[in-house]
């Protein structure tokens, strides 16, 4: 069997090998010529999946190891009998430890506090709604928007603890997007932070984009940033990656290279769960495991010897792990070194290896309890001693 993987999927010798011939090659360059006589294709989220990379192929499984599926033809694959799996939830963790990194930080700079902050998320699925949980749990008020989820539970809004894009728009501090690409149907997304949104958008507000580029329409954001400079916008996911636009991210106060899913642990579950579906595919069982792949963190704990204020204590401890501002620093040296694309994929592609909070365990004095109870629902592990 042959198998054609994407250059930046790890463990992929571990959790592809077994099943034959393993051939790498840059996801944005994979093409028909690669594929003439593949078996299976393994992909990220940079490789177009459609009839005029596949027509000429013998590939009879396609697997991303992402959630996002926005750059796969699925009717195609169904229409031609091909299987196809994606990694849903892989990188869910990683990405909501971005969100509270970059809002820790964002808090310091501008004289804030996140737990006094109201956050709207729009788009309540794997990644939403463990971003709801952590922040909630903290304390934080947040507004939840998914139409989609609220007429698949058959809820009405209002009552269903879901509201409206618009009472978002209206009463939060912060608005994070986690919604998919979906270019079309009631529910579509392109644009859905239009420019007609973006005017209402309140004096002051944070728009955070960890979902996908085009949700949100980056002229009008620019232009909104340039002429009034009164929003502030966290930006991981671009329109037209990697040749982003450089005004736009120029303006943006955090400004990464669509890694908030790319902690270790994230990526790695993303390869296990393909290998998992290939082999079931294959009618092959498995017995590979995340420990198997996934090696102890470098910095397994530290111990917090005085009491801190908990917002402190917070940014302390998340930084420990992942510092946000260090993937903006790298996207903005490597754009100046080398243009923004070619920085942008750079970034990516030579990204640092970095964990999730849960791998850190954080000790305590016996008597920091709340502070404890603060750090364990933020993510952490903690021990009190
Ligand atoms: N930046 C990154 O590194 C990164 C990492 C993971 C995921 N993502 C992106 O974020 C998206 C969300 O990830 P996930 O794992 O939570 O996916 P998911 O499929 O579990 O959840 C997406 C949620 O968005 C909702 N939704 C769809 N259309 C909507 C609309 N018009 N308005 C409001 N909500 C809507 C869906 O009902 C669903 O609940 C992915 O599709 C992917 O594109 C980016
Ligand atoms: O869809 C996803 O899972 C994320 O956007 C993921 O982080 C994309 O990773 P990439 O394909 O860019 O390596």
């Amino acid at each position: 069997m042959k198998l054609v993987v994407d250059a930046n999927i790890p463990a992929a010798d571990a959790c592809f090998g077994a099943f034959g011939e393993v051939i790498k090659c840059p996801g944005r360059e994979i093409s028909a010529e690669h594929l003439r006589d593949a078996d299976a294709l393994i992909i990220r989220s940079v490789t177009p999946v459609n009839a005029s990379l596949l027509a000429e192929s013998a590939v009879r499984f396609v697997g991303t190891c992402t959630i996002g599926i926005d750059h796969v033809d699925t009717h195609y694959l169904a229409e031609h009998d091909i299987a196809f799996a994606s990694a849903p939830g892989c990188n869910a963790e990683a990405v909501v430890d971005y969100v509270l990194a970059s809002l820790l930080t964002l808090a310091e700079r501008q004289g804030w506090r996140l737990l006094d902050r109201c956050v709207g998320i729009v788009g309540v699925g794997n990644v939403g709604s463990r971003l709801q949980a952590r922040l909630q749990a903290l304390g934080v008020e947040v507004l939840a928007c998914d139409p989609p989820r609220a007429e698949r539970e058959g809820v009405s809004e209002g009552k269903s603890g879901f509201t409206s894009l618009e009472t978002l728009i209206e009463h939060c501090d912060v608005l994070c997007l986690h919604t998919p690409l979906v270019s079309t149907g009631p529910h579509a997304t392109q644009h859905l932070l239009d420019a007609e949104r973006i005017t209402e958008l309140a004096h002051g507000m944070v728009v955070l984009n960890a979902g996908r580029g085009d949700c949100i329409d980056g002229l009008a954001l620019r232009s909104r940033l340039a002429s009034q400079n009164d929003l502030t916008a966290v930006l991981d996911v671009w329109e037209n990656e990697p040749a982003i636009d450089a005004a736009l991210h120029d303006l943006a106060m955090l400004a990464t290279p669509h890694i908030a899913g790319y902690s270790l642990d994230g990526k790695l579950r993303g390869s296990l769960m393909i290998h998992q579906a290939l082999a079931a595919h294959l009618d092959q069982t498995s017995e590979l495991t995340l420990d198997d792949i996934c090696p102890p963190p470098a910095l397994a704990s530290i111990t917090l010897q005085q009491a801190l204020p908990s917002e402190d204590a917070l940014r302390l401890c998340a930084r420990a792990v992942y510092d946000v501002r260090h993937d903006h620093e790298r996207l903005t040296r490597e754009a100046h070194a080398l243009g923004l694309a070619k920085g942008f994929d750079t970034c990516r592609a030579n990204y640092p290896l970095r964990r999730e909070f849960s791998t850190l365990t954080v000790r305590l004095r016996d008597e920091a309890q709340t502070l404890a109870t603060i750090l364990s629902v933020a993510g952490f592990t903690v021990v009190l001693a």
